[in-house]
């Protein structure tokens, strides 16, 4: 069985204002070419727990793999290239550079990565703009586009280093349904057409209900499937 991500007996604890054990022994696995979604209630550890699957926080127990590679225990420098070339990553709020151009804002994580060419960089870019039908505003303000347009700017560029998963803290969380649904469909499609692996959590039943799998969490653990 071929994984993208794999999680094993991850536990951490805040220790401030006191100790405060968020997630508990959290296992599971995410299959190549998965869409799946991670439901909860508010407060239950879910932006906590992406926070480590996408290498950002280092501070738990347990083993993350990506591509079956133990990434846990690695330097923060080794860190950003695996996550750079690995993990693409959509947020509630878009993030982007209001005074950069759509295509700068997409440009910017192959920059950082530094493999490809300007020139290179600029047409991939491009590339997936026009995969999101957004092809058009490339060289417009990032401020000058509306919020659909923006999140799925950001969702160009979570792309723009061939990332082998791309995972989701509540994208649609901010969007009105007419753009929820949007972005629900090019999940899919990216799933479909090129067999991206996708991880996202969402408060939205509707939108988790249609993803290949619902992993529940509920106070800290993982309900059985
Ligand atoms: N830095 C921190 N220090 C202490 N406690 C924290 C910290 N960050 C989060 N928490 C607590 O950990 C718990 C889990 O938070 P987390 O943000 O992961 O929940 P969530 O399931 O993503 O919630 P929501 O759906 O509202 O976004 C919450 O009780 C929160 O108050």
């Amino acid at each position: 069985m071929s994984f993208v991500l794999e999680a094993k007996n991850i536990n951490k604890h805040f220790h401030k204002p006191k100790d405060f054990h968020v997630l508990k022994n959290i296992s599971f696995s995410v299959k190549r070419g998965e869409f799946a979604s991670i439901m909860g209630k508010s407060g239950c550890g879910k932006s906590t727990l992406l926070y480590i699957l996408s290498t950002m926080d280092t501070d738990y127990t347990g083993e993350l793999y990506l591509n079956d590679e133990l990434v846990t225990g690695k330097t923060h420098q080794e860190l950003s290239q695996i996550r750079n070339k690995n993990i693409g990553f959509v947020f509630q709020f878009h993030y982007l550079l209001s005074e950069f151009s759509v295509l700068e804002n997409v440009m910017l994580p192959a920059k950082k990565l530094a493999e490809k060419t300007e020139a290179e960089i600029v047409r991939d870019a491009q590339e997936k703009l026009d995969m999101l039908h957004i092809g058009h505003l490339s060289q417009q303000r990032a401020s000058r586009i509306s919020g659909g347009e923006k999140q799925r700017v950001a969702i160009a560029r979570a792309l723009i280093n061939n990332p082998t998963i791309l995972m989701g803290d509540e994208p649609t969380g901010n969007l009105d349904s007419h753009n929820s649904e949007n972005v629900f469909q090019i999940f899919k499609r990216l799933k479909e057409e090129q067999g991206l692996s996708l991880l996202v959590v969402t408060h939205d039943e509707d939108f988790a209900k249609r993803t290949d799998r619902i992993i529940q969490m509920e106070d800290g653990t993982i309900l059985d499937e």
